[in-house]
């Protein structure tokens, strides 16, 4: 098939029955759900694009294999222009969406790329393995399927591993083989947007140790396999404020869940590993599936960073305060943020690896280096939006307002900007920075930042350790060799 439309994405959503509890409930129709009503709509725009003659050759391109056309996160990088054709998807649908939203199908199409392209690691463990995730690959390729997945355990006791938590099957593991299959039990989370994927795939950080063999696995199935429990947290908005009043919070909410897995059925085809901490160890380093997804998440954050200090700057220049130099400092911190970012970008796909199978990877350490200044550039823009938007971010009357003709001569007059920005101007402005810096959405996003790699903290230890590992430091021995030279020696 290849492609697909957001009609057949929402055909295929339609079709399926997966247990979604939302709110104490369990949720009986998902498109008639307020809640995911517009968020399908904007996934089923990205799929759209794929077909509109704009967006078309920038985001697609024919299969050799299938001679069918496929979404550019499906290409398996073999020159420097396949990695610049993923960075103009990763861009075109991070533009759509202003980068709010994180796990747009490109995210996770692009992880199991990765891992089928460089699965030979897993023909030492079982070969049936790697065949699995390349026909998995295949699959998702041809049918054009949209994934969430879950990769990390949930925030029982940290401070246990997981088979020392209350219940051996807290965390997710495996409680038995069949002739069919695994038949796993227990959670995972955070499976962003899983009510209306297609598909989940688990798989995990490394960090096993002897003792988590039954955690150790990897799998993908569908969303609606029988036993598989999608718990919802509690909505951001209810799905029913107007654009107007919530401009971005009606529409980019992705909703987040834990899964819960009552003694699911995988069958082996699906199965990519299991019951081995080496080889689930291994997945991250081997597979490039840090890198790959690193550069959609790079680009995606690139854009949303921009997006905020865009909006920051509208702030500013709507109530005429970007003439003060405080705020100019903190605007021009904002952009100077956004150049970092995107000059890091360049650097990772200019200076690009390749792998002894020819692969080409953008350059990991300026993708890291990303990874560890979104979590404090991003905040920091939501920080200047508040202090420049200041006590008029809470003022903001609502488009109801704005249409009772008796109200609107004091809306015209009171909440009107600086010369020449009119009242609905200015507060449609200010509606835009409230939902990035007041509401709950807004806050998601910011700990979306945060955490959506994984901990900042210590990926950037890890970051540390990898360059001690390499560095020889080489001008700091050569200073030391200088000043221990006689004094005769230096001039
Ligand atoms: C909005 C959002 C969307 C997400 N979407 C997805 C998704 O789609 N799929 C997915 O799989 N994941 C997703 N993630 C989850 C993300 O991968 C995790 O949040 C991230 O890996 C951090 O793990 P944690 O939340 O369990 O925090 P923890 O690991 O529990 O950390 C909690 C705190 O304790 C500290 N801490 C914990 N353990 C240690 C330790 N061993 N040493 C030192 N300090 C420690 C941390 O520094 C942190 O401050 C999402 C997260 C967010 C916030
Ligand atoms: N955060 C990630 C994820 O959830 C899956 C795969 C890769 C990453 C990452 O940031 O490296």
């Amino acid at each position: 098939m290849g492609i697909r439309t957001g009609e057949q994405y929402i055909n295929s959503l339609r079709a399926r029955k997966p247990e979604v509890w939302l709110g104490g409930r369990k949720v009986e129709d998902l498109y008639s759900e307020d809640v995911f009503k517009q968020p399908i709509h904007e996934i089923a725009k990205l799929y759209d694009m794929q077909f509109d003659p704009e967006y078309q050759d920038k985001i697609t391109h024919m299969c050799e294999e299938t001679g069918e056309r496929v979404n550019n996160a499906f290409l398996v990088p073999r020159s420097h222009e396949d990695l610049m054709a993923r960075s103009r998807l990763f861009e075109t649908y991070a533009r759509a969406t202003f980068g709010l939203m994180g796990r747009t199908p490109d995210f996770l199409n692009v992880v199991v790329t990765s891992m089928a392209s460089n699965s030979w690691f897993l023909d030492k463990y079982n070969p049936d393995w790697s065949v699995n995730i390349r026909n998995y690959y295949r699959h998702i390729r041809d049918n054009d399927l949209f994934l969430t997945h879950a990769i990390i355990n949930p925030q029982n006791d940290r401070s246990k591993a997981s088979y020392e938590q209350k219940d051996l099957f807290t965390h997710l593991g495996t409680v038995k083989e069949t002739k069919d299959g695994l038949v796993v039990r227990g959670a995972k989370m955070l499976a962003t947007l899983a009510p209306i994927t297609d598909e989940v795939i688990i798989y995990s950080f490394p960090g096993f140790q002897p003792g988590d063999e039954r955690y150790a696995l990897a799998f993908a199935i569908p969303i609606d396999t029988p036993g598989l429990r999608i718990i919802c947290r509690e909505p951001m908005q209810d799905g029913k404020r107007s654009v107007f009043d919530h401009p971005l919070a009606s529409r980019y909410e992705e909703m987040d869940a834990i899964l819960a897995f009552d003694d699911v059925s995988v069958p082996w085809d699906r199965v990519f590993m299991y019951n081995n901490v080496e080889a689930a160890n291994s997945l991250y380093p081997m597979t490039g599936i840090a890198q790959q997804p690193a550069h959609q998440s790079g680009v995606r954050g690139y854009v949303k960073l921009a997006f905020a200090t865009e909006v920051a700057c509208k702030v500013a220049d709507s109530i005429g305060v970007d003439g003060f130099l405080n705020v100019q400092n903190d605007l021009g911190e904002l952009v100077q943020a956004v150049e970092t970012i995107r000059a890091l970008l360049r650097v990772s796909e200019y200076e690009y690896e390749v792998t002894k199978d020819g692969e080409y990877r953008p350059a990991p350490a300026p993708l890291e280096t990303i990874r560890g200044l979104l979590p404090k550039m991003y905040p920091r823009a939501i920080e200047v939006m508040q202090i420049i938007g200041a006590g008029g971010l809470l003022m903001s009357p609502t488009g109801a307002d704005f249409e009772n003709t008796e109200l609107r001569p004091d809306l015209d007059k009171y909440f009107g900007g600086r010369e020449g920005v009119s009242a609905e101007e200015r507060v449609r402005i200010f509606k835009l920075a409230w939902d990035l810096c007041g509401e709950a959405f807004g806050q998601r996003l910011l700990q979306y930042e945060r955490y959506y790699t994984g901990d900042p903290i210590r990926k950037r230890a890890i970051f540390y350790n990898q360059y001690k590992r390499k560095s020889k430091f080489e001008m700091a021995e050569q200073a030391l060799k200088d000043t221990t030279k006689p004094e005769k020696n230096l001039i």
